[in-house]
């Protein structure tokens, strides 16, 4: 018998969307073909959620498809609330968390975490090193520009070459302004087998359009849902 193999080899691809906040856009998400959800707990956020609805919402979701809690610069007692009131499977560290800290959260919470980093420039990518190790994910994002309100989810990319042909001894995934159109390109260039995506799949700020979100997925993955 025969494997059929989807063209660009795609096959074991996996998709992150970000910042669902109703059940109609969660299942929509997850029909699909997402891998895992990301539930935003920074307040300032278009896509933020309380610990309450996340609980909730996390509930709603199969088996099979990773809980992430994206948090910026939360104390432990913040992070304590959500993980001892949702389901979160994931800790993603979204702001300036250093790789001491990273490296705390994973112990004292016992959770796997990615940390984010954003990306600029070349000095910016040899930061990925230092978090390399004690992540278990890594996050590859644009930079959010200085003075944005949020420090992810602005919808903006990167130079993908400055990630080109690199390795990383743990798992990561692509971020910034990816979306149905861009993310075939952008994983071909750059080799990444996980994408986020946020703002790329929303009709309005925080709003999801089950639309996008299957062209994404099936941009991104070659499989159609
Ligand atoms: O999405 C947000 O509002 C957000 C807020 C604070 C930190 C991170 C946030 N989003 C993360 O950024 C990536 C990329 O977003 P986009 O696709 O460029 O809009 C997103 O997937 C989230 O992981």
């Amino acid at each position: 018998m025969s494997t059929f193999v989807l063209p660009g080899g795609k096959r074991d691809a996996a998709v992150k969307i970000c910042g669902l906040k109703t059940p109609e856009t969660l299942q929509a998400a997850c029909d699909a073909g997402a891998r895992y959800i990301g539930f935003n707990f920074f307040a300032k956020s278009p896509r933020s959620v309380t610990v309450d609805q996340a609980a909730a919402l996390m509930l709603e979701m199969p088996i099979g498809v990773a809980k992430v809690a994206l948090v910026v610069n939360m104390s432990d007692d913040e992070i304590a609330h959500i993980v001892g009131t949702t389901t979160t499977e994931i800790l993603q560290l979204h702001g300036s968390e250093t790789p001491e800290r990273v490296a705390d959260v994973k112990a004292r919470f016992g959770l796997p975490v990615m940390k984010a980093i954003g990306i600029a420039g070349p000095e910016d990518v040899t930061e990925i090193d230092r978090y390399a190790p004690v992540a278990d994910q890594l996050l590859i994002d644009a930079k959010a520009p200085k003075g944005a309100d949020l420090p992810g989810g602005n919808g903006i990319s990167f130079d993908w070459r400055l990630v080109q042909r690199k390795y990383w001894p743990c798992p990561w995934m692509l971020a910034g302004g990816l979306n149905p159109d861009n993310v075939a390109e952008a994983m071909r260039l750059t080799g990444a087998k996980q994408v986020d995506v946020a703002s790329g799949v929303e009709s309005a700020p925080g709003v999801k359009d089950p639309d996008l979100m299957r062209a994404f997925v099936k941009n991104a993955t070659g499989n159609f849902a």
